[in-house]
């Protein structure tokens, strides 16, 4: 280190002299060495320590310690301090300097380096800020010397810069001079610096060949590739001139399309041309169509206008139709009921599920009761068929809808008429789903059934306050040709027998039990039961396919509270099992044999439908146990109602053609004006009495046939008598049979005479003995309660009423003998129709004879309400000799002038007094039955 420079740095006080820099960890070190010792001398501790030379290192020290810190020493006080140290230390070789000396000393050190290091960069600074000054010295030496060769005084002046610039720059060089070594520093690091370049040159030296070499290398390559490009240079000149006629060719091709194009547009602008001409034309015609369309579409307003109205008027009009439509089939009905046609009620069943993609057969279906059926194998006019019946229900007809139209006749079972329903149609039609419904848990799945019972509750609940109603139920089964009953466990095997002829109120099988019901829950638990015991089957048209006719026959007695007047009424509700094509539903077995039985009993009653539609003589009851159940119901004047149930299939066409044939010929039956069970105290008294007047009457034939015969009879006679029929058993039907004898002949016949009263005696007696027997044997199981209804709809009024069972009773609630109307239709033709038909005729032409006055009056009555004056006919048959008919049928009504020849007969009885009182008998039952 220059101590010039030093002691200039240290006298200037400049920031890097050694005096000033300041070093932390020195100044802290001395400072931990001062306070270490604080308390007692440096030297003190020093000589304690190391004894002999410590009085040297102590004085030295004790002189840096006199300063306030080592940055204040000077830099020769320090490197004589540190000298002097290294001196002693020499000088007492092997002995070693004590660690705090040689820290101090370490301090030392490191802040001279410090000092030296700033200097230096101090001198570095100084040295580039000398260096621009000199350069702009320079420059303004130079502008001086510019200026010199200008003025003397300005030369002058200059000349005094230039000494002022000389010192300046004497003491620039000075300044040059102390920088000079450090720019020899710097030049040596400037070697240093060239010499790593130069190694740099050879790195780069190195580099260059590598780089030649690699250069070298892809000179070859690119002469290579160069070679290739030429080839594939050539390759595409020869692509190219080859293309170049290619396109020649389509610049040829395009050439000639352009020109046929042109021509093309030419005729196309052409033609756009005379389009254009035609358009004009046409928009020209348009606006004169448009004005003739607006003309006219005002004239088509006014006359949509005009149709309004008279679509309106036709509205109203056909409003009014349907008013008049719906009048006329009241009264159609009205009509019908009053002839007592089967109603016939056609229902359509839905398509099932899966059967969606099915075509049907009805083609229309009318509100009116029409309904259009077509076969669609047919084509033309053969193919629609048109048939009328009261009411068509279509497949979306709800339970509800069904009954509704039902109700009213249901209703009329309460009022004392006798009503028989039953739905008819082929297997799996929906008989069973119209008279059932497919279940009882759902109140509107119900069927007709259900809702009738359940109606019938209702409307009796209503009428409470003023008539006792009485319900019983029974449920039967008629399985291959075997009666069974359907709600009694021990007997519903059991075969029941038919009573061929049905009992009053027309029970149809009297051995079947009745089943009290008081509700409707009543009724739903019967008929759950009845319909478990119901024989059903699986065929290939329906899974549960009922394999027998069900027959749910309700009886209802109603006592009026007023008057005690009885009515009752009966309601057949008929399930009959479906007519099927054997080979359409597959059977065999049993099924088939159940396919056979059910087939035939239909053929059975379409046979009575059609003896009863053609009015035929004979109506063959028998010849199925169905027919002979039904009966009651086809065959007297009850209100009877049949559904007739189609399948829409196409391929139930043929069935559903015979079902609507069966259901035609059913809706022109006629069964004659229904009648209501009615029966006052009035007419009960009347009818005992009339049986006791009857048997006075029968006495007293008896009397005046003896007496003639006794006095007229011949042999001749009496063989006439011998051959009379077995049918005239009745006293009363004999006279009127037999011609009548004349007083002669009476009185020779005494010995035929009394063989014949005998034979009469006997025969009547038997008939009566028959009936009692009848009676008894005809034991209805009573089920709990009811125990007087059921008795009393067991025996008749006739038992009812003290025992006092006669011919006469018996006849009379017997209306719907049944056995006695076929056998009356099969002597029709004979005398004996003239017989039953007579005695109305009979009584009117006395009572006007005998009685003029009451005569007159009571026809007047009659006629005024409408009520066919005819009484009570006998009966022909001897088994139930005396039973009389308040017959109002057509048969009766057939009753003509035929009759007036019997009068002599009847004024020969010559017992006025007798006949009078029967007379005014019959006037007083018509009467009642009319008020009724
Ligand atoms: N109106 C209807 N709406 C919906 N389904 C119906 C209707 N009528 C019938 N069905 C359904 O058609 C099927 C056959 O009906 P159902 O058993 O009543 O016929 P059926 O004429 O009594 O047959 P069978 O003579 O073989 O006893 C049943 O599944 C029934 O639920």
């Amino acid at each position: 280190m220059n101590m010039q420079s030093e002691a200039h740095a240290t006298k200037k006080g400049e920031p890097g002299s050694l005096d000033v820099i300041h070093n932390s960890n020195v100044s802290n070190s001395i400072e931990s060495f001062k306070s270490g010792t604080s308390g007692s001398n440096f030297s003190d501790v020093f000589q304690s320590k190391h004894g002999y030379h410590g009085d040297f290192l102590a004085s030295k020290i004790s002189e840096l310690m006199k300063l306030e810190s080592l940055e204040s020493a000077t830099s020769r006080s320090l490197f004589s301090a540190v000298t002097s140290i290294l001196e002693e230390s020499i000088e007492k070789k092997n002995e070693s300097i004590p660690q705090r000396v040689a820290s101090v000393v370490k301090l030392i050190v490191q802040e001279i380096e410090q000092r030296v290091y700033k200097q230096a960069e101090n001198m570095r600074k100084q040295k580039n800020l000398y260096k621009s000054r000199e350069d702009r010295y320079q420059l303004k030496i130079r502008a001086l010397e510019t200026l010199a060769t200008g003025t003397i005084e300005e030369n002058e002046i200059a000349m005094k810069q230039l000494q002022q610039i000389k010192v300046e720059k004497a003491l620039i060089e000075k300044k040059m001079k102390l920088e000079e070594n450090d720019l020899n520093r710097l030049r040596k690091e400037k070697d240093h610096y060239e010499s790593q370049i130069l190694s740099l040159k050879q790195e780069l030296e190195l580099a260059k060949t590598t780089y030649e070499e690699n250069q070298l290398q892809l000179e070859t390559h690119a002469k290579e590739t160069k070679v290739q490009l030429e080839k594939r240079i050539t390759e595409l000149e020869c692509l190219l001139a080859h293309s170049r006629n290619k396109v020649k060719e389509l610049e040829d091709f395009s050439e000639s399309k352009f020109l046929r194009w042109k021509r093309k547009e030419h005729r196309y602008v052409h033609f756009i041309n005379s389009q254009f001409g035609s358009l004009q034309e046409l928009r020209l015609a348009s606006e004169s169509l448009k004005e003739e369309v607006l003309k006219t579409k005002e004239i088509y307003a006014d006359e949509v206008h005009h149709f309004g109205l008279n679509l309106k008027e036709l509205v109203e009009a056909a409003q009014n139709y349907h008013t008049v439509l719906e009048e006329n089939r009241k009264l159609y009905n009205e009509v019908q009921d009053l002839k007592g046609n089967i109603r016939v009620y056609c229902r359509i069943r839905p398509f099932l599920p899966g059967q969606s993609g099915k075509h049907t057969t009805i083609q229309y279906i009318g509100d009116n009761g029409e309904l259009v059926v077509i076969n669609p194998s047919k084509q033309g006019k053969d193919s629609h068929r048109l048939f009328k019946f009261n009411k068509v229900f279509g497949p979306a007809a709800t339970q509800e809808e069904v009954f509704r139209d039902t109700q009213p006749l249901i209703r009329s079972v309460l009022d004392g008429y006798n009503v028989c329903i039953f739905a008819y149609g082929q297997t799996g039609s929906g008989k069973t789903y119209t008279m059932s419904g497919p279940s009882v848990t759902s109140v509107e799945d119900w069927g007709v059934n259900y809702r009738a019972l359940n109606d019938l509750f209702n409307i009796s609940q209503s009428r409470k306050s003023s008539i006792a109603y009485e319900v019983g139920v029974q449920m039967v089964e008629i399985y291959n040709e075997q009666v069974r009953d359907l709600l009694n466990n021990h007997s519903s095997q059991k075969r029941l027998g038919i009573w061929n002829t049905s009992q009053p109120n027309g029970l149809a099988v009297p051995d079947a039990s009745m089943h009290p019901v008081r509700s409707t829950t009543d009724v739903l638990d019967l008929m759950s039961i009845g319909l478990m015991n119901r024989a059903v089957g699986a065929t290939a048209l329906n899974e549960r396919s009922s394999r027998s006719h069900s027959v749910l026959t309700v009886h209802v007695r109603g006592t009026d509270l007023e008057t005690n007047a009885v009515l009752r009424g009966c309601l057949h509700l008929v399930d009959l099992a479906g007519s099927e094509r054997v080979e359409r539903s597959e059977s065999t077995g049993d099924r088939l044999r159940e396919a056979q039985y059910i087939n035939k009993s239909l053929s059975a009653l379409g046979d009575v439908i059609s003896a009863l539609a053609q009015k035929s003589s004979h109506v063959p009851y028998r010849n199925s146990k169905l027919t002979q159940v039904l009966q009651s119901s086809l065959g007297s004047q009850a209100k009877a109602l049949m559904f007739i149930q189609l399948n829409p299939d196409v391929e139930s066409f043929s069935e559903t053609i015979s079902t609507l044939k069966f259901a035609e010929r059913a809706s022109g039956v006629e069964l004659g004006a229904a009648r209501s069970n009615k029966e006052g105290r009035g007419v009960r008294e009347l009818m005992e009495q009339m049986a006791f007047l009857k048997d006075v009457v029968m006495k007293k034939d008896e009397e005046i046939g003896r007496l003639r015969s006794f006095s007229t009879h011949g042999n001749a006679e009496r063989r006439d008598m011998n051959s009379s029929s077995y049918r005239s058993a009745s006293p009363r039907r004999l006279s009127i049979e037999a011609p009548h004898p004349s007083r002669t002949d009476l009185d020779n016949s005494s010995e035929y005479s009394d063989k014949h009263c005998e034979a009469v005696s006997h025969k009547s007696i038997d008939s009566q003995r028959h009936h009692e027997e009848f009676f008894q044997q005809s034991r209805l199981e009573i089920v709990g309660s009811g125990q007087n209804f059921m008795e009393d709809v067991r025996s008749g009024p006739s038992l009812a009423n003290g025992g006092k069972t006669s011919n006469l009773d018996v006849g009379l609630l017997n209306f719907g003998d049944t056995d006695s109307e076929e056998r009356l239709s099969d002597m029709s033709d004979g005398v004996f129709t003239t017989g039953t038909e007579t005695d109305s005729s009979i009584s009117n032409k006395v009572e006007h004879m005998l009685l003029p006055e009451t005569a007159k009056r009571t026809s007047e009555i009659m006629e005024k309400r409408n009520v066919p004056v005819k009484l009570p006919r006998p009966h022909q048959k001897p088994v139930q000799a005396g039973s009389y008919r308040l017959s109002m049928s057509e048969r009766s009504s057939k009753v003509s002038s035929k009759n007036l020849p019997l009068l002599p007969f009847v004024l020969d009885y010559q017992h006025t007094w007798l006949n009078l009182k029967f007379f005014n008998l019959f006037t007083s039952i018509f009467k009642h039955i009319n008020i009724g």
